[in-house]
C-alpha cells in the first residue's frame, strides 16, 4: 500500500490567525497563554484537515512561532550571547528578540533557497556549544499523539542547518561545528524515540546544491553517527535534482529518501537505479510551490514505475512542504468556475496525494476513475482557453530589435548629464519607496473594495497620505523623494491587478516571514497593460515638491517570482511579456516629467537557479527583461533599481549588466560585508548600501549609521555612494520611521562635513 504523507503544512491558518495573534502579542494585546492556545488550536486544525484529506502520516515540527530555522536554533541552543546576557532561561521572548531585534541587533534574515519565504540565519561563534534548549518539538509530538494522530516529526538536518548558518567573529569554517552538533541530534532522536515516534523526517535540501567535497564527506560521517538512533529516518530533499549527490544520498545509512519529481522529474531513473530496495522511496509528485491542479495521469507515471520495485515501500507526497502554498481553495468565492477548476491549494493537494496513493494500489477504483477523468478535462480546457493565448503580445515580442535592450549612451557619459540636471549633494539621501502602511490606509482600501468608499473618496484619502509622506521627507531634508506607495496593497499584487492576464484569490495567503504574508497573484495568460498604472499618482506627488520624485515600479523578474507563474510557458517568456508592460509604464512616467524611475528587482536573486550549471541561462534572460524595461529612456533620465538581500558574490556581473544608474541594496545586518564583491569587481554604477535595518522596530542612532557609511566609503568611491535604508518602510510605524530617517539624514550630513574637511585638509 503506497502511503500518503506531507512534508509540512501551512501554519498561518485560514484567516491568518497566527499573524493576528503574533502582532497582538507583540503589541501587548494578547498574553503568552493566549498566544500558545491559538498555536495549539491551529496545529490541531491542520492535523485534522490533512487527515480528513486522506494523509496517513502527518508532519509535526512544521509549526513555528516565527520561523522553523529559528526554532531549530533554539532547539540546539545556538543562541548568540547578546540575546541571553545573564545566561537566563530561553523563553518565547528570547525567540522573538532573535527574530525582531527588540533591544539588540536581530539575526540576519534571508531567502529560503529559491522561495519567497525568509528564514533567520543561524549565527555561530568559534567557541559555539550546542545544548538541547527548547522543548517545542517534543511538546508538539506529545500533543499530536494525545489527539490520536500518527505523526512524523520534521527536523532540519545537521548539514543543511550548518550550511544555512554563518560564522561570526573570527573567521572559521562552520563545518567544524558538526562534531559538536551531532550529539545534540543524537539526544533529539533519542527523545523522539522515547515518545513512541517511528519515523522522523530529516530535511537536507542542500543535497540539491553544488556541494564542496568536504560537505559531501561530512554527510557520510554525520549519518553514520546518527545511525544508532532507535527510529527510522526519511531523508528529505526538495527544490531540485540530486544529480552528483545522488549516489551519496541514496547510500546514506537512513531508511528512506524523498525526492522532488516536480522540479526534477528526470532524476527518477537514477534514483530507481541506485536506491537500495529495502529503503522507502517517497516521491514528491504534487507541486508544493504552485497553485495549479495536478495532472494526475502525468503524476501517476513515475509512481507506477517505482511501485514495481518498491511496492509497499513507496510513499506519495507533495514535492516539498506545503508552507509555500495557500491553504484552501474552497474558501475562494470570487473565482469563476473554469479557473477554479484549474487550481489546487494545500488542502486540495493533500487530496491529490491521497488519491494518487490510492490509484497506485487500485487503478480501477471508481473514485480513482472519476478523479482522473476530472483531471484530464481540466488540463484540456486550460490548453485551449482563449483567456490564455494573445497573438498581439506574442507578435510584439517577436518584433523586438537589439536597440530595445540597449541604452543609447554608456553609463560613464550619461551619469554626467543626470548629475547636471538633478543637482544633488554628495551622498544623496533617499528611501526605497514605501512609507508605513498604517491601519487607516488599509481600512480605507477595505472600505473602497467593499463599496463603502467611492473612488473619489479613496483617491482623496491616498492623496492625503502622499502629501503627508512628501511633507515628512521635506521636513527631514531628504534629497530624492518617494510618494510612499500608500495606494499599493503589495508591490506585485498592485501591478498585477492592473494587467490583463492575471487572476487573484481572496484568501490565498502565504507566509513570507514572521507574521508577514503575501497573496501572490496568478499568471493565467499572456500579459498586457491596458493603460498607465502609476502615472497619475506619481505626477500628483511630483507636483507637491521641487525635489526629484522617484517613479516607482516593480521589475519583471520580481513580478514573475512573486506571482504564481504559468506552467505552460517558460519563465523567460512570462518575464519578457511583463517587461514590455513595464517598459511602456517607464516611458509614460518619463513623458510625465519624472526624472528618476526606480524599477525594483527584489527577487532577482531568488530567481537564480540553485545549480551553477543553470545560472547562465537565467541571468541572460533576467538581465534582458530588465533592460527591456529600462533601455527606452533618455540619457538624463536616471534608472534606479533595488534589491533587498545581501548575497551578491555570484551575480555581481549580471547586476552590472542591468546597466542601472543607481542600485540600492540591503546591507545593514551584514555590516557592509557584501560591498567586498562590488569593490573586487569594480562595479561601475552608483550604490546605496542600506544603513538602516527596516525589518526591526529598533531606531538606529546617527553614530551607528555613520559608522556603516564610513565602512561603505572605504569600498565605494565617495562620488558614487548614496544613503538609504535597506528596504521599504511599509512594515514600520511613523514614529520610528521619522526618528530613524532623521538620524540617517544627520549621518549623511556628518559624512559630507567630514569629507569636506578632509578635502580642505588635503588641499
Ligand atoms: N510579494 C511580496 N513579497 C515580498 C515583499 C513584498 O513586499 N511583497 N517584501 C519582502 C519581504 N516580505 C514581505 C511580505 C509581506 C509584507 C507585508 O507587509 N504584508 C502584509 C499584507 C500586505 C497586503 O496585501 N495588504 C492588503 C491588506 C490585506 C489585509 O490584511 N486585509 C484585511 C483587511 C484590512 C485591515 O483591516 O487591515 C483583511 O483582508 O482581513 C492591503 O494593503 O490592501 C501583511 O502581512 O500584513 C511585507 C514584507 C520579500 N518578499
Ligand atoms: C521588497 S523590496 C520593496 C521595494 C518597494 N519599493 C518598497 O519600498 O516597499
Ligand atoms: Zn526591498
Amino acid at each position: 500500500m503506497a502511503l500518503a504523507h506531507t512534508l509540512g503544512f501551512p501554519r498561518i491558518g485560514r484567516n491568518r490567525e497566527l499573524k493576528q495573534a503574533l502582532e497582538a502579542y507583540w503589541q501587548g494585546r494578547l498574553d503568552e497563554a493566549g498566544l500558545r492556545a491559538l498555536g495549539r488550536s491551529l496545529r490541531a486544525a491542520h492535523w485534522q484537515t490533512q487527515r480528513d484529506a486522506g494523509i496517513e502520516l502527518l508532519p509535526v515540527g512544521d509549526f513555528a512561532w516565527y520561523d522553523q530555522v529559528l526554532a531549530h536554533s533554539l532547539l540546539v541552543g545556538a543562541i548568540p550571547r547578546r540575546f541571553r546576557p545573564a545566561d537566563g532561561p530561553v523563553t518565547l521572548d528570547t525567540l522573538f528578540a532573535m527574530a525582531r531585534g527588540t533591544g539588540t541587533r536581530a539575526l540576519e534574515m534571508t531567502k529560503w533557497f529559491d522561495t519567497n519565504y525568509h528564514y533567520l540565519v543561524p549565527e555561530f561563534s568559534a567557541d559555539q556549544q550546542f545544548r538541547l534548549s527548547w522543548e517545542q518539538l517534543f511538546e508538539e509530538v506529545a500533543e499530536a499523539r494525545q489527539l490520536g494522530y500518527r505523526v512524523k516529526p520534521v527536523l532540519l538536518g545537521p548539514l543543511t542547518y550548518l550550511w544555512l548558518g554563518k560564522a561570526r567573529g573570527d573567521a572559521f569554517d562552520r563545518l567544524e561545528l558538526l562534531e559538536r552538533l551531532l550529539p545534540v541530534y543524537g539526544e533529539i532522536l533519542g527523545r523522539l524515540a522515547a515518545l513512541g515516534v517511528e519515523w522522523v523526517q530529516i530535511d537536507e535540501p542542500i543535497l540539491v546544491l553544488d556541494l564542496p567535497q568536504a560537505w559531501k564527506s561530512a554527510f557520510e560521517q554525520a549519518y553514520h553517527l546518527l545511525q544508532q538512533a532507535p527510529l527510522k529516518k526519511l531523508l528529505a530533499t526538495y527544490f531540485g535534482a540530486l544529480d552528483d549527490n545522488l549516489g551519496l544520498a541514496a547510500n546514506l545509512p537512513v531508511d528512506g529518501l524523498h525526492i522532488d519529481l516536480v522540479r526534477a522529474p528526470q532524476q527518477l531513473a537514477g534514483v530507481l537505479d541506485r536506491l537500495p530496495p529495502y529503503k522507502v522511496l517517497s516521491l514528491g509528485v504534487v507541486n508544493g510551490r504552485n497553485v495549479w491542479r495536478c495532472d494526475l495521469e502525468q503524476a501517476l507515471q513515475p509512481l507506477r514505475m517505482a511501485a514495481e520495485r518498491f511496492a509497499e515501500r513507496l510513499w506519495v507526497a507533495p514535492s516539498c512542504s506545503l508552507l509555500h502554498s495557500p491553504l484552501d481553495l474552497a474558501q475562494e468565492d470570487g473565482l469563476d468556475a473554469e479557473l477554479k477548476g484549474w487550481l489546487a491549494f494545500a488542502v486540495q493537494k493533500c487530496r491529490e496525494v491521497a488519491l494518487l496513493a490510492r490509484a497506485v494500489e487500485e487503478p480501477g477504483a471508481p473514485e480513482v476513475r472519476v478523479a482522473l477523468a476530472e483531471s484530464r478535462s481540466a488540463q484540456e480546457t486550460r490548453r485551449q482557453s482563449p483567456r490564455i493565448h494573445k497573438p498581439a503580445v506574442q507578435a510584439r515580442l517577436q518584433g523586438l530589435a537589439a536597440s530595445d535592450w540597449q541604452r543609447p549612451t554608456a553609463f560613464s557619459e550619461r551619469i554626467g548629464q543626470q548629475h547636471a540636471q538633478l543637482e544633488l549633494p554628495a551622498f544623496p539621501t533617499t528611501t526605497i519607496g514605501s512609507f508605513p502602511q498604517t491601519a487607516d490606509i488599509r481600512q480605507a482600501r477595505q472600505a473602497f473594495r467593499r463599496g463603502e468608499l467611492d473612488e473619489a473618496g479613496y483617491r482623496a484619502a491616498m492623496q492625503a497620505q502622499i502629501r503627508r509622506a512628501v511633507e515628512v521627507q521635506e521636513r527631514l531634508g531628504l534629497d530624492v523623494l518617494v510618494h510612499g506607495e500608500a495606494e499599493r496593497n503589495d508591490m506585485v499584487e498592485y501591478f498585477a491587478e492592473q494587467l490583463d492576464g492575471y487572476a487573484f484569490t481572496r484568501f490565498g495567503w502565504v507566509q513570507s516571514y514572521g507574521s508577514r504574508c503575501v497573496k501572490p497573484a496568478l499568471i493565467v495568460g499572456d500579459i498586457q497593460r491596458p493603460r498607465p498604472m502609476t502615472v497619475e499618482w506619481i505626477r500628483y506627488a511630483q507636483g507637491l515638491t521641487g525635489k526629484p520624485m522617484k517613479g516607482m515600479l516593480t521589475g519583471p523578474v520580481t513580478m514573475l517570482m512573486w506571482s504564481f507563474p504559468r506552467e505552460d510557458l517558460p519563465r523567460e517568456q512570462q518575464a519578457l511579456q511583463l517587461a514590455l508592460a513595464i517598459r511602456d509604464e517607464v516611458q509614460d512616467l518619463e513623458a510625465a516629467g519624472i526624472r528618476i524611475v526606480q524599477i525594483d528587482e527584489a527577487a532577482f536573486r531568488e530567481g537564480l537557479p540553485l545549480r551553477q550549471a543553470e545560472r547562465g541561462h537565467y541571468l541572460d534572460w533576467a538581465v534582458r527583461a530588465f533592460r527591456l524595461c529600462s533601455a527606452g529612456v533618455r540619457d538624463e533620465t536616471q534608472i534606479h533599481t533595488h534589491m533587498c538581500y545581501s548575497e551578491f558574490n555570484d551575480l555581481i556581473e549580471a547586476i552590472a549588466a542591468l546597466d542601472a544608474d543607481v542600485l540600492s541594496i540591503e546591507a545593514s545586518r551584514s555590516q557592509m560585508e557584501l560591498l567586498e564583491a562590488f569593490e573586487a569587481f569594480a562595479y561601475p554604477g552608483e550604490i546605496g548600501p542600506g544603513i538602516y535595518d527596516i525589518h526591526s522596530p529598533r531606531v538606529p542612532d546617527r553614530e551607528e549609521m555613520l559608522a556603516l557609511l564610513h565602512q561603505a566609503a572605504e569600498r565605494i568611491p565617495p562620488e558614487r555612494l548614496w544613503v538609504n535604508p535597506d528596504c521599504g518602510l511599509k512594515t514600520r510605524g511613523w514614529a520610528e520611521t521619522e526618528a530613524a530617517l532623521a538620524n540617517m539624514v544627520a549621518a549623511a550630513q556628518a559624512l559630507r562635513a567630514s569629507r569636506a574637511q578632509a578635502d580642505e585638509g588635503g588641499a
